[in-house]
């Protein structure tokens, strides 16, 4: 049996895969800051020491009202560029070998930021890291829930032209009072276009917004699914259709969706054979990247190797890959357990 030191050593060295993840989740404080310089953008806060001292969240929208104003710096190819590859460097260094991440597109285009400009920048990083690490990668393009479906729409006309280069949808922002059957007709549209689709449910909203998820929008996957651990039909229900969860643990103690690391239901997911995985959501406000999700698990919930290898092969197996890439990817991991501590 492995000791924790040797399972936290295992959660970094080992091959990960991050299936919820914000691009502009991303946007650490300093980069903001030099982004914002050579923009001309004058920020709300003076320093980076303030500005990160507003990180303190009591739920989602506290978190929201900053990650919008952050973004705010992004004007250009090169900045959507800049930050995608920043976090793609950083993750790649944790050994996450497959990335699925999402962009807001409205939260941009709000702002008057082209379509080709938000998705040229992104993807000229993700082919880069792929050629050059082999990294793969999926693009989600997420619809704003507190906006209209008809803004959806004019959205997904938008992103038109560039389908080749998105894989999926999703839907965040606000939770509570937008529920996904807000967005039916939308996602049916997506659908038929061959898009694979993912919202967030059950974050802070009811268990009801996770049935909608399944039974309304006919989802691939669930972004979090924490409450629907409320509902034991729910449970039985995403394990049939065996769909995948996306947790992000430090994300659900930073928005106070959990009340401590130790009281975290990923394990109670795990207990009830569910697919959950672990991610970051916005590793640059919630205080950790993919290794940090692992280490606070193993600190504080005493995550087991067991629980740890099946969260591993989780990411793999939620993934949007082929059947030939995930087999590769879950040997790949097989290796990692099998092999001994470097001494
Ligand atoms: N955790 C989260 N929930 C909903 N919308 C988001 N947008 C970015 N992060 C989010
Ligand atoms: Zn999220």
């Amino acid at each position: 049996m492995r000791t924790q030191t040797e399972l936290l050593t295992l959660a970094e060295r080992m091959p990960k895969a991050e299936l919820h993840l914000h691009l502009e989740g991303t946007l650490e404080p300093e980069q903001m800051f030099q982004i914002a310089k050579r923009n001309n953008i004058l920020l709300k806060y003076h320093s980076i020491e303030e500005l990160q001292a507003a990180y303190q969240f009591s739920n989602l929208q506290d978190f929201l009202d900053l990650y919008y104003q952050g973004m705010s710096v992004l004007l250009k190819e090169e900045d959507f560029y800049d930050l995608t590859m920043a976090y793609l460097e950083k993750v790649h260094a944790q050994n996450v070998v497959h990335v699925e991440l999402f962009f807001d597109p409205q939260g941009h285009l709000a702002r008057g930021i082209a379509f080709d400009i938000q998705i040229n920048g992104i993807t000229k990083a993700l082919t880069e890291a792929e050629q050059k690490w082999g990294m793969t990668y999926q693009l989600i393009m997420s619809f704003l829930r507190h906006l209209s479906e008809e803004s959806a729409f004019e959205t997904l006309d938008l992103a038109k032209p560039f389908l080749d280069k998105i894989t999926g949808v999703g839907l965040d922002s606000s939770e509570l009072n937008h529920p996904p059957e807000k967005f039916s007709r939308v996602f049916q549209s997506c659908k038929d276009l061959g898009l694979k689709i993912t919202v967030h449910a059950g974050e802070e909203g009811p268990p009801d917004y996770v049935w909608q998820a399944l039974d309304i929008l006919n989802v691939d996957r669930i972004d979090h699914g924490n409450r629907a651990l409320e509902d034991t039909q729910l449970t039985s229900e995403i394990l049939r259709r065996r769909l995948t969860l996306t947790v992000c643990p430090l994300s659900n103690l930073k928005l106070c969706v959990v009340d401590s690391m130790a009281s975290h239901p990923i394990q109670k997911m795990l207990q009830l054979n569910l697919n959950a995985t672990v991610n970051s959501d916005d590793p640059a406000y919630f205080g950790g990247y993919m290794n940090e999700n692992y280490r606070a698990l193993i600190q504080e919930s005493n995550l087991t190797e067991d629980e740890l290898y099946r969260l591993a092969k989780n990411s793999f197996a939620g993934a949007w890959l082929s059947t030939a890439q995930k087999n590769h990817y879950l040997a790949l991991v097989d290796d990692a357990f099998k092999a001994k501590e470097p001494t």
